[in-house]
């Protein structure tokens, strides 16, 4: 049931927010048929007006909220809104059932909701404020004796667990947030040199790509590969061979602008990705890699070479399969030309 997904085309299936996006809405969905149904049986079973009143008053919030959220679009207001409406609901209803039938329990749905919506930061201080409201007001029940329910005991198991649930729930989702966050670094990161993994920049290039049709704007690729890389790893050891690639890695970030990205897109193959940038512009970088490379030996007194092909996003080459293909055609060209030299067309 993924009805929400035209109101955020842009949350991805593999993005944090996707999950919260279904809660979001299942929330003002349940809450929106819950308030309808009960209001009915208000009136014509139960007969409490009272009560019937705030069902509808609930079932015209929550359908009016999620009007507004699925128009508007706008994700981060959306879990305020929903956060605090969903608190002024069940605070009302523990107020109309003043402390019967222990139904100021269903209070203690909001934490799980707050901090999952809202993060552990946000979550704790929205949650302490709604617990300090509810047991204010359950203290005022209390004092009254208006419910012989509520007794001093429930009152206090009520307030100790909604303070435990603060302080597990505050570690459960700053624990999750940072799990997820690494484990997020980590797909995306080629462990040996630190660099984008190919998975991620095929991501950033495809995204590059529209952007640069959508502006017309040129993106160049470089693809470039370490010449007889197998002698290296050979004479030298895999150790040295994979140092051989940190040091490339180093050299080729500190070489490129901000804006650009460097990855590791194979074994000894790496890419290049400049936005904005034409062919010619492309072709002094590759020439100051070379010169860069031919100066000073990169690991253990062992010059490296390396070899590249280039291509440029125009009308011929609109897709990125077809700029990897051209740029990796002219790197083999430039493999037989003799190694060490870049072929751009
Ligand atoms: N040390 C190390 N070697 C790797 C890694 N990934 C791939 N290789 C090695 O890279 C070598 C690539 O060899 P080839 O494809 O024959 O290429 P080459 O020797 O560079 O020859 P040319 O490309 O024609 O210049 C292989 O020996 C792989 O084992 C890695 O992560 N670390």
């Amino acid at each position: 049931m993924k009805f929400w997904r035209k109101y955020h085309p842009n949350i991805g299936k593999d993005d944090p927010e996707y999950h919260q996006a279904g809660l979001l809405y299942s929330i003002l969905l349940v809450f929106f048929g819950v308030f309808g149904l009960t209001a009915i049986l208000n009136i014509t079973v139960i007969d409490a007006p009272h009560i019937a009143v705030f069902d509808f008053a609930g079932f015209i919030l929550t359908g009016l909220l999620y009007f507004y959220v699925s128009r508007r679009g706008d994700f981060a207001l959306a879990r305020w809104l929903v956060v605090s409406v969903l608190a002024l609901l069940l605070m009302t209803f523990a107020y109309l059932s003043q402390g019967s039938n222990y139904s100021f329990l269903w209070v203690s749905v909001f934490p799980p909701i707050a901090f999952f919506l809202l993060g552990p930061q946000a979550g704790a201080w929205f949650t302490t404020g709604v617990l300090v409201c509810s047991a204010t007001m359950l203290k005022g029940f209390l004092e009254s004796g208006i419910s012989g329910e509520l007794t001093l005991g429930a009152f206090l198991n009520f307030i100790e667990v909604g303070v435990a649930q603060i302080l597990l729930l505050r570690h459960y989702e700053t624990s999750r947030r940072m799990a997820y966050t690494r484990l997020e670094k980590l797909s995306v990161t080629d462990p040996l040199t630190s660099l984008h993994n190919r998975l991620h920049i095929d991501k950033k290039l495809e995204d590059l790509l529209s952007s640069s049709r959508a502006h017309d704007q040129h993106t160049s690729v470089l693809l470039l590969d370490i010449d007889n890389f197998k002698a290296i790893n050979d004479e030298e050891g895999h150790l040295i061979g994979d140092k051989v690639l940190q040091a490339l890695a180093g050299l080729l970030t500190s070489m490129v602008r901000e804006q650009d990205i460097v990855g590791r897109w194979g074994g000894e193959e790496f890419l290049l990705v400049c936005p904005n940038t034409s062919l010619s512009e492309v072709t002094q970088l590759a020439d100051r890699i070379i010169h860069a490379l031919n100066e000073k030996p990169l690991v253990n007194n062992r010059k490296v070479t390396v070899s590249m092909g280039a291509a440029v996003v125009n009308e011929s080459v609109e897709t990125m399969e077809k700029l990897i293909q051209l740029a990796d055609d002219r790197l083999y060209q430039a493999k037989k030309a003799g190694k060490n030299c870049l072929v751009a067309g």
